[in-house]
């Protein structure tokens, strides 16, 4: 797992040997530290070079393993072994230097990297620290302001300002290796005092106690609940304030507390999620593995109001020759205005040429005849959404994939439409389409695999979190929101306030709660659905019977809102007031108190008092219970999938998994347990019915989360 090798007659190499990323398993770690042994213990050698096979040097510490009882040779002894050496070591750095990968380059005397390479310590996103001494050494060599930038937020650096920070001692185009070697043929002989990072005492930082009180206040704003990153503000000041070994022993501590954390165990889930929802596989047998993708070079954009306009940006960003159509001209003109700017906007932040001519604006839908791809983003209309459709098939080269931008509307009845019902996928962005993470994409009963491999190709293209869904109400994650708000506005008429409701949800982590994003997103948007729907009547009637329809409790307050004028934000007032039309300041509104208050008196409503577990278990209970219907039905492959959705496009935190791992650290007995509590005292409310799924897990023990997919599949065959 550590290869060694003398070259150059004194120069003795060892490669980590362990695809994919060289993570130091035990078997590396035990590699490593036979290797260097040998060369220090071979008097022929004079100096040492620590590279990675595949041009990759090490991805840090095998996150695999955290989850099971560690053993083998500790990395901390291990880096120590190579700092004391008394003989030079060089890392050689190629790929990524990731977590404990770039600590052990840091235990080296010397670094060098390929100007390709990304270094960092990312361990605060697996709600970790970096605890091989990195939390130590980092601030030694860069300074305490740069190195609690780098650990708090685990971004990665470029070889290139890893060179201007003082990370690394010299950057190459060329071969790594060879000039590891070459450069530590050059240091032979060479005092070693210097190069031990371990012994230097931190650059001097005046006004530290102000500097570190900024960031912890930073961090705990943003961290929104995690532990992980103000563990890091508190390993740095060690550094900064401690001698190194008292350091290290805080670092120990620290450490100890996250690693056995929920927390660190919900960002490892969803590390892993993120990648597993990339090996999608639908309920015919397609899969990720079996299905070829098809090659797009040029795609179009139908509809460039806001979603067409930041689906274009993150079309053209990607390189895609893009063909966007707006059929009238001053909505064109406006669009491609704005189109530009954000392109130019992104360009500058990412220090790359703007690709504006990427993107040819036309009012012909002529003009994609020859496009490989094309993703319609018209109102959602399904009349108007159809009309498209029929004139894409019309227009377009056959083979052209048709994608419809839809956040509800049926997938397969468009397809349905369309002579080639095999090409056609949902491609659900969510606004900002250029900023936010989440794609999912749908597919029918009849869309081909190749048209989700392309589909899902293209999202990875443009760095989305995509996933792979069923068709139905919804999808996965409007789906799931459904139950979650209902459960909300029904809080509201049993007595809470919507600032009781959004601070329970926002300590839990959201970044907004449901009624503060709901002004946000414009309570119009959901009115309009349950117009749609047939669900919202006109007239003051009282009582009970009043909130029953379609059989089923039903709250009017949204509507009632709406009714009023109060769409949210955009009118300056909703569930909140502000001090104007557009402004983001939300304020608690008297009007809205009286209001629920006099609504509470039509209904013969008595208001009782409502804590944050409540609010908690009718809102997020209700949520999961969605889940697993979804995952009984076969439209999730497995609960990570809805877990990324959740933690992409919904706000769920991140450092608590996501709504199914959650489910599982809460426990499915108690998840159950708390539903059917809740059934029996509101039974008009069929989201709050334990789901046949949920009932079978917990009959059935309730497994492991990561056992589920079998657990699931095992129950479907004897039903
Ligand atoms: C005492 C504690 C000391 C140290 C703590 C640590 O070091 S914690 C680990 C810190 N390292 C990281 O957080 C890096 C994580 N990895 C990445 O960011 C990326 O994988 C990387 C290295 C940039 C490569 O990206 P790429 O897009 O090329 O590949 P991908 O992410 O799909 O990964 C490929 C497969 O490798 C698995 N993998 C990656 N890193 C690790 C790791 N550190 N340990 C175990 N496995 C790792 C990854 O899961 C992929 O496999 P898959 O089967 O698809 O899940």
């Amino acid at each position: 797992m550590a290869e060694y090798n003398r070259v150059s007659e004194c120069v003795g190499v060892i490669t980590l040997r362990n695809p994919p990323v060289n993570a130091l398993s035990a078997a590396v770690r035990q590699g490593i530290v036979d290797a260097v042994q040998r060369a220090l213990s071979d008097p022929n050698v004079k100096s040492v070079v620590i590279c990675g096979q595949n041009g990759i040097f090490c991805g840090g510490a095998d996150i695999k393993e955290f989850g099971s009882n560690m053993t083998g040779h500790p990395l901390i002894p291990m880096i120590h072994a190579i700092e004391s050496a008394n003989k030079p070591v060089v890392a050689a750095i190629e790929g990524s230097a990731l977590g404990g990968g770039l600590e052990l380059a840091l235990g080296c005397h010397y670094r060098i990297a390929h100007s390709k390479a990304r270094l960092g310590l990312p361990e605060v996103s697996l709600g970790l620290l970096p605890a091989a001494g990195g939390s130590q050494r980092l601030p030694r060599l860069i300074g305490v302001p740069a190195a609690l930038n780098l650990i708090t937020t685990g971004r990665h650096v470029t070889a290139a300002e890893a060179l201007q920070l003082g990370i690394v001692d010299q950057v190459t185009d060329h071969n790594t290796v060879d000039a590891a070697v070459k450069f530590a043929l050059s240091v032979a002989g060479r005092s070693l005092d210097p190069r031990r990072i371990s012994t230097h005492p931190c650059p001097q930082q005046p006004d530290l106690d102000a500097l570190f009180e900024e960031v912890m206040q930073k961090v705990r704003q943003s961290a929104r609940g995690a532990i992980a990153p103000i563990a890091c503000v508190q390993a740095v000041r060690a550094a900064a304030t401690l001698p190194y070994a008292q350091g290290m022993e805080r670092e120990r501590e620290l450490m100890a507390t996250l690693f056995t954390s929920g927390q660190a165990r919900a960002l490892q889930y969803c590390f892993f999620a993120e990648r597993a929802v990339g090996r999608w596989r639908m309920p015919s047998g397609a899969r990720w593995d079996t299905s070829k993708s098809r090659p797009v070079h040029k795609a179009a954009v139908i509809g460039l109001g806001t979603m067409g306009r930041g689906i274009t940006v993150a079309l053209a960003q990607t390189g895609l020759s893009v063909i966007a159509v707006e059929t009238q001209e001053k909505q064109l003109m406006e669009a491609k205005q704005a189109i530009s700017g954000m392109l130019e906007r992104g360009a500058k932040r990412r220090g790359v040429a703007p690709a504006l001519d990427g993107v040819i604006y036309s009012q012909n839908i002529q003009a994609v005849a020859d496009v490989d791809l094309v993703i319609e983003a018209v109102f959602e209309d399904i009349a108007l959404k159809t009309k498209v459709f029929q004139q894409l098939s019309a227009v377009c080269k056959p083979g052209t994939l048709l994608c419809t931008n839809t956040s509800a509307l049926d997938v397969d009845q468009l397809a349905s439409e369309t002579p080639n019902p095999e090409l056609v996928v949902g491609m659900h962005f969510f606004a900002p389409a250029h900023v936010m993470k989440l794609l999912e994409v749908v597919y029918g009963p009849r869309s081909s695999p190749q048209a989700v491999a392309t589909a899902m190709q293209l999202g990875k293209k443009m760095g989305k979190a995509s996933v792979a869904v069923g068709n139905c109400r919804g999808f996965v994650g409007n789906r799931m929101l459904k139950p979650y708000i209902e459960e909300a506005f029904f809080l509201l008429e049993e007595g809470a306030t919507p600032e009781l409701v959004d601070q329970a949800l926002e300590e839990f982590g959201f970044p907004m709660g449901v009624f503060r994003m709901s002004d946000l997103s414009g309570l119009d948007v959901g009115w309009r659905v349950r117009k749609g729907d047939g669900l919202v009547e006109p007239g003051t009637a009282s009582g009970r019977f009043a909130r029953i329809r379609q059989g089923r409790r039903y709250s009017p307050l949204g509507d009632l809102l709406c009714e009023e004028g109060r769409f949210g934000q955009k009118t300056g007032r909703g569930w909140y007031q502000y001090d104007k039309p557009g402004s983001r300041v939300a304020r608690s509104d008297p009007w809205l108190h009286s209001f629920l208050g006099a609504y509470r008196a039509q209904h013969g409503l008595v208001a009782r008092r409502i804590d944050h577990q409540e609010v908690l278990e009718r809102c997020l209970y209700a949520l999961i219970n969605e889940g697993f219907h979804i995952l009984d039905d076969g439209i999730a492959a497995g609960p990570e999938d809805i877990d990324v959705i959740y933690v992409s496009g919904y706000g769920w935190p991140r450092h608590r998994g996501g709504p199914m791992f959650y489910a599982n650290m809460v426990g499915l007995a108690k998840v159950l347990e708390r539903l059917e509590h809740y059934q029996q005292l509101h039974p008009e409310v069929p989201h709050l019915q334990p789901s046949s799924l949920l009932r079978r897990l917990v009959a059935s023990g309730s497994p492991p989360i990561h056992k589920w997919g079998e657990a699931i599949k095992k129950l479907h065959s004897q039903l």
